[in-house]
């Protein structure tokens, strides 16, 4: 057989079995999870892989596999993946979102294509390599397939990173997803904005839809929905001007609008309700001021002084157990962002400058436990279409980022400090 034919084959192999994993409904609002974890399992046999289901919460698994390093007392390596994707609109998309189709251009169109089943795949793809090279971990390798990332985690990464399996892991660094970049840098994150989902509510006088007069609830929302949206502005104008980064300042969205008296035909014109609410999505880097943020909103956005009231869906800090901001560094003082830069440039490829992800992942849990923790999907040039439709991912795209994880993983399970020591202490 010739070396072009037995690659050929290969590679359509590793296609295929990307979009296997791409076929299955992982989506919620009933990801199933039963049928993933099947075929996670199946392919660490095939790999011969240790393996193991971890049920915190029943119907729940998260698959954990484990290479075992040459070294096993040096701490872990974790790459990290979560198994659910986000629902999609059928009738939107060109291509059926569970159906993976590859076009003839070599686009793979599904729904996870990107966020994050392509990640999964590349991890065991390149351990595949590793292992038919020969190649032995020194760290051990744990991949960890983790349920309801895109629900907030909490049955998933939160409860995982709490118990005592994962403590007992000994992890020195957790990879996890990153974004698509436009261009042809990798982006890396080593921090994410916290989420925080913000009701307001006003309550006014209500009354004749033809009278003026001061402080209805509209008039009390829409003065609060001003206010927001010139702080908005201030933060995006820097972003326009090229000052900062999306990571960097406080995002803040509209989200929805519940106001008005419901009528068989619409709403009733000519009444002014007495009550209307809004709700944001605001994210908030790491090291932004909260109890700023938190004043703005009580004293400018929601004041009660205006008949106004907040509630949060969602609040939380990115913060680590001392109240320090949950950074991974990106200095000396962590080897692994070096590692992971030198491993990327080794593959050809290149990082971009360190970034603040502009949403969540699982990774915070990981990183408010003090575990140093780098958003990375080896995805370059490609628009970003997490959540939207019509995802996809170039098979070629895909197929470097397999031999990008080939040399991160080659770099990172080698890794031993105390080598480098001994060597540095030869040189004096
Ligand atoms: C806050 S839990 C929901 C998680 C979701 N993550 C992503 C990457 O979209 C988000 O940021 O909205
Ligand atoms: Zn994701
Ligand atoms: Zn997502």
């Amino acid at each position: 057989e010739s070396e072009s034919s037995e690659s050929e084959s290969s590679e359509s192999d590793i296609i295929s079995r990307f979009q296997q994993y791409l076929k299955i409904k992982t989506n919620h609002p009933s990801p199933n999870y039963k049928q993933s974890s099947e075929f996670l399992i199946s392919e660490a046999n095939s790999l011969s892989l240790h393996s193991q289901t971890i049920e915190l919460v029943p119907g729940k698994p998260l698959v954990l596999l484990k290479w075992v390093g040459t070294s096993p007392d040096l701490p872990a390596i974790m790459l990290y993946s979560h198994t659910d994707v986000v629902p999609a609109e059928h009738d939107k998309w060109d291509h059926p979102p569970f159906e993976a189709h590859l076009d003839s251009d070599g686009r793979i169109y599904a729904r996870g294509s990107q966020d994050m089943k392509c990640v999964a795949m590349q991890y065991l793809e390149a351990v595949r390599k590793l292992k038919q090279w020969g190649f032995q971990p020194k760290r051990s390798i744990y991949l960890a397939f983790a349920p309801d990332e895109e629900i907030g985690g909490h049955d998933g990464a939160e409860k995982f990173s709490l118990s005592r399996v994962f403590q007992d892991l000994n992890v020195a660094i957790v990879l996890d997803e990153g974004l698509p970049s436009p261009d042809a840098n990798y982006r890396a994150f080593y921090a994410e904005k916290s989420p925080w989902w913000l009701v307001i509510k006003a309550v006014g006088i209500p009354g004749h839809g033809a009278k003026l007069y001061d402080n209805s609830a509209m008039e009390n929302l829409l003065k609060s929905i001003e206010s927001i949206q010139r702080y908005r502005a201030s933060q995006f104008d820097s972003i326009k001007a090229g000052l900062k980064a999306i990571g960097d300042v406080v995002s803040i969205n509209t989200v929805f609008l519940k106001a008005g008296t419901p009528s068989p035909t619409g709403f009733v014109m000519n009444l002014q309700p007495s009550e209307a609410e809004a709700g944001f999505d605001i994210r908030v880097p790491p090291t932004v001021d909260t109890e700023s943020l938190e004043r703005r909103i009580s004293e400018e956005w929601a004041p009660t002084w205006r008949n106004m009231s907040f509630t949060f869906k969602q609040k939380m800090y990115g913060r680590d157990a001392s109240g320090k901001p949950a950074i991974t560094k990106t200095d000396s003082s962590n080897p692994w962002w070096a590692l992971l830069e030198n491993a990327v440039q080794e593959a050809g490829g290149k990082l971009g400058k360190p970034e603040i992800f502009p949403a969540s992942t699982d990774a915070r849990y990981f990183r408010n436990l003090g575990f140093p923790a780098i958003g990375f999907s080896p995805i370059a040039n490609t628009p970003d279409l997490l959540h939207d439709h019509n995802e996809f991912l170039h098979k070629d795209e895909y197929l470097k980022g397999i031999k990008i994880y080939e040399s991160i993983i080659k770099a990172y399970a080698s890794y031993d400090e105390h080598e480098i020591d001994e060597r540095f202490k030869d040189e004096l």
